[in-house]
């Protein structure tokens, strides 16, 4: 279905994806880790075309979508549709727009710039978010929900384009851990019960562990772990994240026990070493 060939990003001297090699053969739920630098965002960057690659293919079904352009290469980029730490939502439009936003690439300047929209893309707009659960908070501004809300926005829009594959770059990095399960839930609901394939960077162990079927550890630009939650040992976490002895798991954790006041010098080490 995807296969991930020698795929390289220079920026000057600095090798950002370094020969990045592998192969998805059925729809996953796929978790990228890696210390902040490690390539993740380049990486989905490069898949989703909005970066060019310097070098490799990266094969969608049979097709090699870095080599695209003009019209097919965005309908690859509705095809494998983005979501952002930061949301990227149009703060001060109302939160059914921003959903049918999913469909620009598809409809003309004129009909998007007045706002014109098939009531059947309407209805749509409205299912998705009532399927995520914030159907009620449709005509309300996008800047006035809370972040997890925004973040359900933004899979909405995503899912406006019914992408076969969904990229989240860091999708939860900006919400607390309750926001934060909400989303996952959703992402991984996503794939369950539609069949799309969903690549997410995260940064903590417990949420790839937890969520995911797989999991890519990136170090440096290299691929350096592939493989199944549970080979993600602790020993394999220290060679993703380059930390010593005093690399401590639980300060990688998203949960709220995790986040509890008391967090002892060891973790509080490991926790400026990945946060670096
Ligand atoms: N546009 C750019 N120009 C130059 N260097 C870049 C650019 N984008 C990324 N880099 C560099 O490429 C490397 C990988 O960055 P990238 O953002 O992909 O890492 P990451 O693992 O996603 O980290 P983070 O979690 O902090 O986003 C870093 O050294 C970064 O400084």
């Amino acid at each position: 279905m995807i296969s991930v060939e020698g795929v390289t990003k220079v920026f000057g001297r600095n090798t950002a994806v370094d020969n990045a090699t592998f192969s998805v053969e059925r729809p996953g739920m796929i978790g990228i880790i890696g210390r902040s630098g490690a390539g993740k965002s380049t990486f989905l960057r490069m898949m989703n075309r909005l970066t060019d690659a310097t070098e490799g293919r990266l094969l969608f079904e049979g097709r090699d979508v870095l080599a695209l352009k003009g019209a097919e290469k965005r309908a690859w980029q509705s095809q494998c549709a983005m979501i952002f730490q930061q949301f990227n939502l149009v703060p001060r439009m109302d939160v059914v727009s921003n959903v049918l936003h999913g469909l620009l690439n598809r409809r003309g300047t004129m009909a998007t710039m007045f706002n014109l929209w098939p009531a059947a893309d309407i209805n749509r707009a409205i299912d998705i978010l009532d399927r995520l659960g914030i159907a009620e908070q449709a005509p309300k501004r996008a800047e006035a929900l809370s972040g997890g809300q925004q973040q359900r926005v933004a899979i909405a829009r995503a899912l406006m384009q019914d992408p076969k594959v969904i990229l989240a770059d860091e999708p939860i990095a900006s919400l607390d851990p309750m926001n934060a399960q909400v989303v996952m839930d959703a992402l991984r609901r996503i794939h369950d019960e539609d069949g799309r394939t969903v690549i997410a960077n995260l940064h903590t162990l417990d949420t790839a562990r937890r969520y995911c079927d797989r999991v890519i550890g990136m170090r440096g630009g290299r691929i350096v772990f592939d493989g199944t939650p549970d080979l993600l040992t602790t020993a394999a976490a220290r060679e993703i994240y380059g930390a010593d002895e005093n690399f401590s798991e639980s300060a990688t954790s998203t949960s709220i026990e995790a986040l509890e006041p008391e967090t002892s010098a060891d973790e509080a080490y490991a926790a400026r070493l990945l946060t670096n």
